[in-house]
């Protein structure tokens, strides 16, 4: 059976900005993925030309061993993107029916409404929803022809924190019933909450590929820098909760997950440093860490 999801050595540029580069992906059926980054990344890029918006400049991508657009004409992707308005004067209801006609096979509005938690806002004008309200309606246009795929472009973005749980409910029910799940984020800890597998980009690239845990081990580490003074940097990646270690210009960077023993035996072991900084380890230097760890 083929993958959910197969991109190979997939390029896409703005004029001089290569948005993707080189990407390779393969995400299986019933997986549930998170696609982790900073601002532009790559995610929403990578995300249009999984949908058909976008023609990559170079490689192939599969869904369900299909063209993204035959993919997405047969019903077997729902899609919530990151905007897009609505029809005005149009009520909630009104606009899921709409959505329901496109497809061969959609889901019973009943299911649809509670899935969305829009049960209560059926008859409401789409134009006078809130923000949270409006991502919830996305949701019920991505869900509506009974995907197989769901593409979701960060969003639980201007959803406050009970609307957010109750979205995160309503996907764990739907991903138990088997579906696979593509969502882009920016944040460490919604990845790591709902999906089995994070992916995470960073300059068009994918940087690192594994469990949240895996990530979180990492991200969760500190950096603690200092001039050597002179003295060499040998056998410092060697020290106690040290994971790797970098020089340059005199000064050594420690990639470390126990900060603590690092800076004890340092001061113990008499290792000379001069202005020494112990700093949270940003996430993209985290990510690095963790792809040159599983390069080992
Ligand atoms: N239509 C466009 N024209 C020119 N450059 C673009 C366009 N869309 C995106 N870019 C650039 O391509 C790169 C990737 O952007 P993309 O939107 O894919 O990243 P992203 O990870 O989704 O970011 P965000 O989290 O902010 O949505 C960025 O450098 C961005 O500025």
């Amino acid at each position: 059976m083929s993958d959910a999801v197969r991109l190979s050595g997939v390029v896409k540029s703005y004029g001089a900005i290569r948005a993707v580069n080189d990407v390779d992906l393969t995400i299986g059926r019933g997986e549930t993925v998170a696609l982790l980054g900073p601002n532009g990344a790559g995610k929403s890029t990578t995300i249009n030309m999984l949908l058909g918006l976008f023609t990559p400049d170079a490689g192939d991508i599969e869904v369900f061993g299909m063209s993204p657009a035959r993919a997405v004409t047969s019903g077997k992707i729902g899609a919530m993107l990151q905007e897009g308005g609505f029809v005005p004067n149009a009520t909630v209801g009104e606009l899921i029916e709409l959505c329901r006609a496109l497809y061969p096979s959609p889901l019973p509005t009943a299911e649809i409404l509670a899935a969305a938690d829009l049960t209560g806002i059926v008859k409401q004008r789409v134009d006078k929803l809130s923000g949270g309200q409006s991502q919830r309606v996305r949701f019920a246009f991505a869900l509506a022809g009974n995907p197989d795929l769901l593409v979701l472009d960060e969003p639980t973005a201007a959803m406050d924190v009970a609307s957010r749980q109750a979205f995160w409910a309503s996907m764990r029910r739907l991903t138990d019933g088997g579906k696979t799940v593509l969502f882009a984020t920016h944040y460490l800890e919604e990845a790591d909450d709902f999906a089995d597998r994070v992916i995470v980009m960073a300059g068009g690239r994918i940087i690192a590929d594994g469990s949240g845990a895996q990530i979180k081990k990492v991200a969760g580490g500190r950096t603690v820098s200092f001039d050597l003074e002179g003295a060499s940097g040998d056998g410092l990646a060697a020290l106690p909760g040290v994971t790797s270690a970098d020089v340059r210009g005199g000064r050594v960077w420690l990639r470390c997950s126990d900060s603590d023993a690092t800076v004890r035996a340092l001061v113990q072991g008499g290792h000379s440093f001069g202005n020494l900084e112990i700093a949270g380890a940003g996430l993209e230097e985290a990510f690095l860490t963790l792809t040159s760890a599983g390069k080992e």
